[in-house]
């Protein structure tokens, strides 16, 4: 079979690593990775076969997830050049294998994980996936700057299904983990939407950047980066981990704060020259595996 490019260009058919593509499998590795220490993190022990299960359903809802994004926003992709190359927009893919690909891994994914792990995981599997295709992608990305801290609420739930999927039940430790991941995610993107805001600007995406400035994108960064750090620290003062971790917290959040600073008294507008802000975008990601790697340690040394 053929694949057909949005305007209309017949070219080589979709091979597995255009389906991986669709799967956006480095930002997968993260989302994964903060379930996978939800599940560790419980205060039981889960048989591996069910654990590897719940992993397994985590990675391939989210993977669906990806596919649907990118079904629903193969016009957007194709204006920005961070994108551009993506099967979709490239021609390499038609939207329908897409569209397949994603409710059928999708649905998989929730059936397996109802059946063989629990059906409170699987139903906030569901919501997840939900919400990133539906809230986020379809309602919010394309009509408010605000987009990413609601929206971004999908991303936060991996450590709750985790948790789920081992205890079947929800505590407030993986709440505080979901706060924390919230609280993450515009530091996260907003640091990288400053140096790439001229795509989001071209294609249309109301990215704060876009709408409101970098002074005010600036400014939310830091805003949120104070809560994130008092939700990732929490932990520790209420008991619910030792010291391996909430001296880590400590350090990791402290860095984290200190780099929001630099972002937020910068005034720089050239994008080109905005070492801050790319410092930022790549420390969040080390932050999140570490504390949750951390986390993880924490606990296995107290059990
Ligand atoms: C609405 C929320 C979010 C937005 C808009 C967002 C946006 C982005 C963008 C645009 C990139 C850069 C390039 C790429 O596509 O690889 C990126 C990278 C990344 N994001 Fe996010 N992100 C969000 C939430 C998350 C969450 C919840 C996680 C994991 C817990 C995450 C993990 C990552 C990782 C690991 C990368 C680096 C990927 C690479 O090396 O290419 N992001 N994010
Ligand atoms: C468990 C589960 C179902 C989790 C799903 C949540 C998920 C995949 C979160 C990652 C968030 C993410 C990649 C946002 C990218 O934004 P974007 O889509 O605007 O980025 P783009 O411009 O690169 O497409």
């Amino acid at each position: 079979m053929n694949s057909t490019t949005m305007n209309g260009t017949v070219t080589a058919p979709a091979d597995w690593r255009d389906f991986l593509a669709l799967c956006k499998p480095r930002v997968l590795t993260l989302v994964v990775f903060t379930g996978l220490c939800g599940l560790l993190a419980a205060p039981v022990s889960i048989h591996p076969v069910i654990g590897f299960t719940a992993i397994l359903c985590i990675t391939l809802g989210a993977a669906a997830a990806g596919a649907l994004n990118q079904w629903y926003e193969a016009d957007l992709d194709a204006k920005m050049k961070r994108t551009a190359n993506r099967p979709l927009p490239a021609g390499r893919m038609d939207r329908q294998s897409a569209l397949h690909f994603g409710v059928g891994l999708g649905t998989f994914s929730v059936l397996l994980m109802g059946l063989a792990v629990n059906v409170l995981s699987a139903a906030i599997l569901t919501a997840s996936i939900l919400f990133y295709v539906l809230i986020y992608t379809v309602w919010l990305k394309r009509r408010t700057p605000q987009n990413i801290v609601i929206g971004g609420a999908a991303g936060a739930f991996p450590p709750l299904i985790g948790w789920a999927a081992a205890t079947n039940q929800i505590d407030l430790l993986p709440v505080l983990l979901f706060a924390i991941v919230f609280l993450w995610t515009p530091p996260h993107f907003w640091a990288l939407s400053l140096f790439v805001r001229t795509d989001y600007a071209n294609a249309g995406v109301p990215m704060l950047p876009v709408v409101a400035g970098t002074r005010t994108t600036r400014n939310q960064v830091l805003l949120y980066t104070l809560p994130m750090a008092a939700a990732a620290v929490a932990p520790w003062p209420l008991g619910m981990t030792g010291a391996i971790y909430g001296i880590a917290a400590v350090v990791l959040s402290g860095v984290f704060l200190l780099l929001s600073a630099r972002v937020c008294f910068n005034n720089e507008t050239d994008q080109a020259k905005m070492k801050p802000e790319r410092q930022l975008f790549a420390y969040s990601i080390v932050y999140l595996f570490v504390l949750f790697g951390a986390l993880v340690a924490d606990r296995m040394v107290l059990a």
